[in-house]
């Protein structure tokens, strides 16, 4: 670790945050957080017991009255001066994301860009919560339609993008009035512990929000989501973890976001300009090395130009440059952790040993950390595990199809339907595939959409609910409606 690195590690804050303090657990005990490019642990930080997870909603339930009535200016304006500070503080916060998570350092500094939209977009929307006051339709009386905030949340997020996964849903529910439990992943917590400091730094009121990190996830926050006092649980992570999650919700009949997991179809039409497909192509595989939600997960490219899409993106994968995200000319980094390489390169065996092609990659390099080459496999048959999980790693399996019929059923054959990238030069083609593919996002031409102006969210198993956009604050507003008889 170079300096730097150990003089912001000893900013991090390594407590719990629960009712604007920060303590150890009640059991004393810690958990390690590891750097996944050298394997080496970095910090230990609080391991949460349930009663730590009961007082973190102790202090959120104490808090939310005064949060909800508190005017929507001053919570718009805590946002804003969050999102200032954040700017002021890129570097660090850029740092902290790739020595805890892996991502090289320029694409840690765009989710800083990235996550700190939601906190500008979210105190902007803060003053716009709006409702409607009419008469009633036979003129008997007169209708109120308001918004209010649901009340106390849980957030749990995961590690793919430290930052912006936890903005993305604290910064619409303090907009909305709503106070917060988070709980962000145990491979990335440091992120969050160093953005809650920073809240309470431009002036967020105790218990507001509460922070638990812990190594027993489903241990602490089962009761969480028990608790009556709960009003909603809103979830980024798997589609398996969310379904357990949501049973576990159905029990308090609770409000739930749930933004899970994809398997994205990124079609090649014959029209298509190639080096445009090609770069978005490396944007929507390889950004977070793969590990993104929207990843491009099975590539369907008309078999009169998969060839040359193969080399051509081969050629581009060969310039990647591997290692740790803090070193100069670094353009890919190391996977989460070793169970990521793992996964990542059974997928490769398996479908190398169904007849798949190897144009690049396909190994783990040598040395210590949870690195795996960047990969492109051609010819790659249906039935393997790559064209049908969710890959979560840098490996592309390219498919070929012969008419539009075609890749809309093959882009559709998942349960997943989170987002799709088309690439086409026939505008009337495009709208048709905007149509057909069952996802709640599409990429035109692109193979990035992620803004915090964007509703961005799921269809099928991907998920419910919307997070940014007009739709995010709804997602912690409840609608209440009042008939006022004429005197
Ligand atoms: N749709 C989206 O916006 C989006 C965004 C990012 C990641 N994801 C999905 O997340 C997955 C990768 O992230 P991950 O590996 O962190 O997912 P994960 O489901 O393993 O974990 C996500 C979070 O849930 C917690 N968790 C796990 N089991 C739990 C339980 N039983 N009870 C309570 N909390 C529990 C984890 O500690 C972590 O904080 C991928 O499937 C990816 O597609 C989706
Ligand atoms: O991993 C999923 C989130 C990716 C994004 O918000 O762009």
């Amino acid at each position: 670790m170079s300096e730097n690195e150990v003089a912001l590690l000893a900013k991090v804050p390594t407590g719990l945050y629960i009712g604007g303090e920060w303590r150890e657990s009640s059991t004393g005990k810690t958990l390690p957080v590891y750097d996944p490019a050298t394997g080496v642990e970095l910090i230990r930080i609080a391991d949460a017991s349930v009663e730590d997870g009961a007082a973190a909603m102790d202090a959120a339930v104490a808090a939310q009255e005064s949060w909800a009535a508190t005017a929507p200016r001053v919570r718009g304006e805590i946002l804003r001066r969050a999102f200032d500070l954040l700017q002021e503080r890129k570097e660090e916060f850029a740092l902290l994301m790739t020595i805890e998570m892996g991502k090289p350092l320029a694409e840690a500094r765009g989710e800083v860009g990235y996550g700190g939209e939601f906190l500008r977009w979210f105190s902007e929307e803060a003053v716009r919560i709006s409702g409607r006051y009419g008469q009633n339709p036979e003129g008997t009386g007169h209708m109120i339609v308001t918004q209010r905030p649901v009340g106390p949340c849980f957030l749990i997020t995961p590690w793919n993008f430290p930052l912006a996964m936890a903005t993305r849903k604290i910064a619409p529910a303090l907009a909305a009035g709503c106070t917060v439990v988070v709980k962000p992943a145990e491979l990335t917590p440091l992120t969050t512990l160093f953005f809650v400091k920073l809240l309470e730094e431009v002036g967020l009121p105790a218990g507001v929000v509460n922070v638990i990190t812990t190594s027993t996830s489903s241990t602490v926050s089962a009761p969480i989501i028990a608790d009556p006092r709960l009003r909603k649980l809103s979830f980024t992570g798997s589609t398996a973890v969310g379904q357990r999650l949501l049973a576990q919700a159905a029990q308090g009949v609770l409000r739930t976001s749930m933004e899970l997991g994809g398997n994205a179809p990124f079609v090649v039409f014959d029209d298509a300009d190639l080096d445009t497909a090609v770069d978005g192509a490396m944007l929507a595989k390889f950004r977070n090395t793969g590990q993104a939600c929207t990843a491009a997960n099975r590539f369907i490219v008309h078999e009169s130009i998969a060839a040359e899409f193969g080399r051509r993106l081969t050629a581009r994968v060969a310039e990647f440059s591997i290692g740790r995200g803090t070193d100069d000319g670094v353009t890919f980094g190391p996977l989460v952790n070793e169970a990521a390489v793992e996964s990542t390169d059974a997928m490769v065996k398996d479908a190398l040993e169904r007849g798949a092609q190897l144009l690049i990659g396909g190994a783990r390099p040598e040395g210590p950390g949870s690195f795996y080459q960047p990969t492109v496999l051609t010819n790659v048959p249906a039935e393997s595990r790559l064209l049908q999980e969710e890959i979560f790693g840098p490996l592309v399996g390219i498919t070929t199809f012969q008419s539009e019929d075609e890749a809309v059923r093959l882009a559709n054959a998942t349960e997943y339907g989170l987002i799709g990238y088309v690439f086409t030069t026939d505008l009337a083609r495009g709208q048709r595939m905007i149509d057909r593919l069952d996802t709640g996002m599409m990429g035109l031409n692109t193979g990035l959409v992620s803004n915090a102006a964007a509703p961005f969210g799921g269809v099928k198993q991907s998920g419910l609910g919307r997070e940014g956009s007009l739709e995010g604050i709804h997602e912690y507003l409840s609608t209440k409606y009042t008939l006022i008889p004429a005197s």
